[in-house]
């Protein structure tokens, strides 16, 4: 019998959750341990199902991964690595987003590398178009196969001049990952430089990697023979910092978010503010709560770092269908972010979809048939459901929903939200839900 989440809506969510590393960072971190000649070790890892793909990835290619998910260490030791056989990588199919990534480092070690088809959150078409155009101006030879692509670089990998249609997080992974080892220098333009990126770029400068990062989105990397390991901490994850604090806003709650960083949530704890939530900020995390006057109306665009997060707009969206007034929110990442809201509308949420840019941001989606920009008019009384969750941060809204919602909900699919959740069943269960899991 398939999974399913019983919730008994209605009650506040109180207490306290820790939040670890970043689920958009750590996977990352954990390829780039494969350019080093030592081994590597990362803190502070989240049990989740992205960091369990990768290291099955790591594994067929000969790396050595000890875990201790209590302490949240992780080592990594490439010193035997190999070459997987296609069959063994092709089990990953369709798991995550972070094959792209092993592009770079396993061309440098050792030759070639196959990447299976992609996974991810089916949130836009989401195409690769970007990486395989920056690998191929490093040297890369790219032959697309039916079921991955493979790729060789006959004549070596040289640094190259890049400038990016858009400032894709993925795709500037995937320069700094390449660049750090291709001979002489890379410039890459309108590069991303979320924070998850400078993660990285600290972890690449601690195994002895030259990067400089200008104010104008300029990367300039240095290419450099060998690499050491690196001993770090990942940064914790503002994305489920961020769900938490909509979560205590929905269902009229209290939530302590140990972990969670101000620095990188920013943009949030504004919008945050103007919407009427309260927070406090202390060393070890961050107090969210709802105090109890009702929510404001906001117009919302999300966008690149610095501005407002994608990953936070859809528990976001849940809180506006709680304010008193109408709420205009245009997601300017992905194309396709607003497919959960049907859920939400059949929990009585009035929610309109728009094709047109509801907002002022320059975005690649106004004239094409996108249904990308959202009115939502609040408040409405939520009723409990059936939720088949959707993707990653969908799955999460469709939670705090059925939490905030009168009646009960029952939710299948949950093991979407693993990806990225760690425990988070434990979690809202020891902020007091009303919950119950059966099947396996
Ligand atoms: C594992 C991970 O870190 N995922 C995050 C990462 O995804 P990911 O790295 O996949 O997201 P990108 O920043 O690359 O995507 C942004 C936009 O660029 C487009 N694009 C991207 C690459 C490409 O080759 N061609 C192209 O057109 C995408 O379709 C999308 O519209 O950054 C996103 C934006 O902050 C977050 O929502 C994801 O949570
Ligand atoms: C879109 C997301 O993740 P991914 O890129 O892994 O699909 C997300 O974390 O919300």
């Amino acid at each position: 019998m398939a999974k399913l989440l019983t919730i008994q809506g209605g009650k506040p969510l109180e207490g306290s959750v820790r939040v670890r590393g970043a689920k958009n960072l750590v996977p990352k971190a954990m390829v780039a341990s494969l350019l080093g000649s030592e081994p590597s070790k990362l803190r502070n890892v989240p049990e989740i199902k992205d960091v369990e793909i990768v290291t099955n990835l790591l594994t067929i290619h000969g790396v050595t991964v000890d875990v201790e998910p209590e302490t949240g260490d992780l080592t990594l030791d490439p010193r035997q690595m190999r070459n997987a056989e296609h069959s063994e990588i092709d089990t990953h199919a369709g798991d995550s987003r972070i094959p792209i990534l092993f592009c770079g480092p396993l061309m440098h070690k050792n030759g070639e590398a196959f990447i299976p088809d992609l996974g991810g959150c089916r949130i836009g078409d989401r195409p690769i178009d970007y990486h395989l155009e920056v690998l191929r101006t490093f040297g890369a030879v790219v032959d697309k196969q039916v079921t991955g692509i493979h790729i060789t670089a006959p004549k070596g990998l040289k640094g190259a001049k890049l400038d990016l249609p858009y400032p894709s997080v993925g795709a500037t992974e995937q320069v700094l990952l390449t660049a750090v080892m291709a001979e002489g220098i890379t410039e890459l333009k309108n590069a991303a430089v979320e924070p998850e990126i400078h993660d990285l770029i600290a972890i690449l400068q601690q195994m002895g990697a030259i990067i400089s990062v200008n104010t104008d989105r300029t990367i300039r990397i240095e290419g450099v023979d060998r690499l050491s390991g690196f001993r770090h901490r990942a940064i914790p994850d503002r994305n489920e910092s961020a769900s938490w604090a909509s979560a205590a806003l929905v269902t009229r709650g209290d939530i302590y978010v140990r972990g969670a960083a101000q620095r990188d949530l920013t943009a949030f704890l504004n919008t945050y503010r103007k919407i009427g939530g309260e927070f406090e900020v202390d060393d070890d995390g961050i107090r969210f709560w709802h105090a109890g006057d009702p929510l404001k109306p906001l117009v919302l665009e999300t966008d690149v770092h610095p501005g407002f997060m994608t990953d936070w707009q859809q528990p976001m969206v849940v809180a506006l269908t709680q304010a008193h007034g109408v709420s205009i929110v245009h997601e300017t990442v992905y194309e396709n972010r607003f497919g959960f809201t049907e859920a939400l509308k059949r929990m009585g949420a009035s929610i309109q979809l728009h094709r047109e840019c509801l907002g002022s941001n320059p975005c690649r989606f106004g004239q094409r048939n996108f249904l990308h920009s959202a009115v939502i008019s609040g408040p409405s009384e939520l009723k409990g459901t059936d939720i088949d969750v959707p993707d990653l941060r969908g799955g999460f809204s469709h939670l705090i929903a059925a939490l905030a919602a009168q009646g009960t909900s029952r939710v299948t699919g949950i093991e979407i939200i693993n990806r990225g959740y760690e425990r988070f069943i434990d979690k809202i269960a020891g902020l007091g839900a009303d919950v119950e899991m059966t099947g396996r």
